[in-house]
């Protein structure tokens, strides 16, 4: 049994649609990517059959430079659909509901960021959620509900979870290909090596999936900041925080325990970087083996040359490999490296492959590669490597169990 999807919801009504348009910030500004475009596909739908479409979406975390209003992400988001999007700056108070009362058939309509809302967070069950007044409200004003945040669908948030219990509920486009996608990988087995390339800046999420991922992956390829965690733990003076960083040190307390169990139980299926790399005092790109560094004084911001080389022939020896964050910050051209040098080896290959997460998934675009040569190129992020787990989906589950109940009360 699964979900419902959009072909089951009549059109004509007005409907509140969950989007995932969690995006990089550079200096202010919401940079455009491909969640943009995969959800403008779900969004242009329901407004071409006359829905009157509500739409609500999570900009960064509470305290994070990137935590920022929705505006930028109307004009973005208005350009794939080709209509105009409104934008309210409110998330269920009067004046979003004066703007949902006053949309028109095939009318788009932005809410403000959910997680403005205090309702919104922390993470509870979703009947708890589904009574708290954000919900209850927004659900007076709409006839139905459609998640297409398949790469939220890990958070316990009530715009993900609360909507299911009170409303009949569906899963968007993206939201279905992505859990048919990764859903079907998890239940795959391989003959030969299993590597998983793991980086990016959201160190915690990945660090528990690693240790839950044990009997399926043969190589682990560590990178970004969960990478300088691990170094950190196997002895070297890399991993914390220097000069106003904000990466490194609260996940370290949160992960060492862990970091430390891994490393002992798998120290031989885990590749450390072996050279890393950073920025010097002429704006250039340097190189330090890792044995050579004797005091972390700037960041590292990608792993080095000889890492990439390492790298690079474990993944042609692989016959599946599984991409979970950058190893660098590949988004400035001389950090790239890593994390181009590992998806150029991928594509180079015909090794079953998946790029997840949403700001790595950007690289291939930005460096001219091809999706074509990717098995599969998920928005997903967190979302995805808990699939790969064969763990579910709290927003999955919702989904699913509101449609049994609609099939079991019509039965
Ligand atoms: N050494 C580093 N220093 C700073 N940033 C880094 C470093 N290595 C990787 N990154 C950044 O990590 C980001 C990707 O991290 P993130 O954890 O968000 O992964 P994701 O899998 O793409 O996304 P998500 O889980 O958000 O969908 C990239 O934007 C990249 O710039
Ligand atoms: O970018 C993501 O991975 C999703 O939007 C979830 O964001 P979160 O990790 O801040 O919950």
């Amino acid at each position: 049994m699964s979900f419902d999807t959009i072909d089951d919801l009549d059109p004509g009504q007005r409907v509140l649609v969950r989007l995932d348009l969690n995006s990089p910030v550079e200096d202010g500004t919401v940079q455009d990517n491909r969640r943009f475009e995969r959800h403008a596909e779900t969004v242009r739908e329901l407004a071409e059959r006359g829905d009157r479409v509500v739409c609500m979406a999570h900009q960064g975390r509470p305290g994070d430079d990137d935590f920022v209003s929705l505006r930028q992400h109307a004009d973005i988001l208005a350009e794939h659909v080709g209509r105009d999007v409104r934008f309210v700056p409110d998330t269920y108070g009067p004046e979003a509901v004066e703007a949902i009362e006053a949309l028109d058939d095939g009318e788009i309509l932005l809410l403000e960021n959910v997680r403005m809302c205090e309702d919104e967070l922390p993470e509870e069950d979703p009947g708890v959620k589904s009574r708290c007044e954000f919900v209850r409200t927004l659900a007076e004003h709409v006839d139905a509900y459609v998640n297409d945040a398949y790469s939220a669908a890990h958070r316990e948030h009530a715009s993900l979870v609360g909507f299911p219990l009170v409303l009949p509920a569906y899963a968007g486009r993206v939201m279905e290909s992505e859990y048919e996608a990764n859903t079907a990988i998890a239940s795959r087995t391989f003959d030969g090596q299993v590597t998983m390339v793991v980086g990016g800046t959201k160190a915690t999420d990945v660090i528990s999936v690693m240790e839950a991922l044990d009997e399926k992956v043969d190589q682990f390829l560590l990178g970004g900041i969960a990478g300088e965690l691990f170094l950190r733990a196997a002895g070297y003076p890399v991993g914390e925080d220097v000069a106003g960083m904000d990466l490194f040190d609260d996940q370290w307390e949160a992960n060492a325990d862990t970091i430390r169990s891994v490393l002992d139980e798998r120290g031989d299926a885990i590749t450390l970087a072996l050279d890393l790399a950073y920025e010097d005092d002429d704006g250039e790109r340097a190189e330090i083996d890792v044995e050579d560094v004797e005091e972390k004084t700037q960041g590292f911001l990608d792993v080095g040359s000889d890492t990439v080389e390492a790298y690079d022939a474990v993944v042609r020896d692989s016959e599946a490999v599984f991409v979970k964050g950058a190893l660098g910050l590949f988004e400035d051209e001389r950090f790239s490296v890593g994390t181009v040098g590992v998806l150029e080896a991928i594509a180079e290959t015909d090794c079953f492959s998946v790029v997840g997460g949403g700001d790595t998934s950007r690289a291939i675009e930005m460096y001219g590669l091809s999706e074509d040569d990717f098995s599969h190129v998920s928005i997903a992020g967190g979302a995805y490597i808990r699939a790969l787990t064969g763990d579910s989906l709290p927003a999955v589950d919702v989904l699913v169990e509101a449609a049994n109940e609609r099939d079991g009360g019509s039965a």
